[in-house]
């Protein structure tokens, strides 16, 4: 699962670092999408978002949309969506990954989800506060707790594990070759970072955009 906040919402930190800021958040999570989309040992993404703008974005990369229907927050957002994956598949193994994170290759996400071993595991984000990915043991429950601190308490119950996020930049992710919506004329898709020309540390301090950086 890839959380998404309202467009109008999300990565409200890094404001200001591009002059269209919509364009920037939809950038960096279709990289990450797509990197999640051709990550081995991924069966679904599915991306749980309250804003249209994020599922016409999203078309063609693969990645399922479903609506978090007014859930108040993150977590309670999370369990929406594991409880809608679980229906589907009892014993599958349920995940929330971070919609930041446009350096993620398709070999990372899977080697972090080969390292974890049908464990509970989680990915600290590199300041050792946040978490980047939270990965439940098959059947098991995710048991979300993101939030400020997030790390510590995903430590009390699952194994640490790494993600290695590409030392090259935002532009590790080839963009997927989308096929064109039906009425969409000549109306081109959302761009990837790389097409905004965004290129850490470019305009952007490791601060505010933490978990994207290595
Ligand atoms: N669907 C949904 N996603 C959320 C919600 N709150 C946070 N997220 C997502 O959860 C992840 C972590 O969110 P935050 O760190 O709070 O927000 P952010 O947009 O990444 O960045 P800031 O606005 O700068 O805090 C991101 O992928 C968000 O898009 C929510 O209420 N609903
Ligand atoms: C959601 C939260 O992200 P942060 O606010 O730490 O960036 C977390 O990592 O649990």
């Amino acid at each position: 699962m890839i959380p998404v906040k309202h467009l109008d919402r999300a990565k409200s930190r890094l404001r200001g670092a591009h002059p269209d800021h919509r364009a920037l958040v939809l950038a960096v999570v279709r990289d990450t999408v797509a990197a999640a989309v051709a990550a081995p040992g991924v069966r679904t993404v599915l991306v749980v978002c309250e804003d249209e703008r994020v599922v016409t974005g999203l078309a063609g990369t693969g990645a399922e949309c479903v609506d978090e229907r007014g859930l108040p927050g993150l977590n309670a957002t999370l369990r929406f969506g594991a409880g809608v994956l679980r229906a589907r598949d009892r014993a599958t193994a349920v995940a929330a990954l971070q919609a930041d994170l446009p350096a993620l290759t398709p070999a990372a996400l899977g080697a972090a989800i080969t390292e974890a071993a049908g464990r509970r595991a989680y990915v600290p984000d590199h300041e050792g506060t946040g978490t980047v990915l939270l990965l439940s043991a098959p059947g098991g429950p995710l048991a979300p707790r993101f939030g400020p601190g997030s790390a510590g308490r995903h430590a009390e119950s699952a194994v640490a594990v790494g993600l290695d996020l590409a030392p090259c930049g935002w532009t590790s992710t080839p963009p997927p070759t989308s096929p064109p919506r039906p009425g969409s004329g000549s109306a081109r898709a959302p761009p990837h970072c790389a097409d905004l020309r965004i290129h850490p540390p470019d305009g952007l301090s490791p601060r505010l955009c933490r978990r994207m950086h290595p």
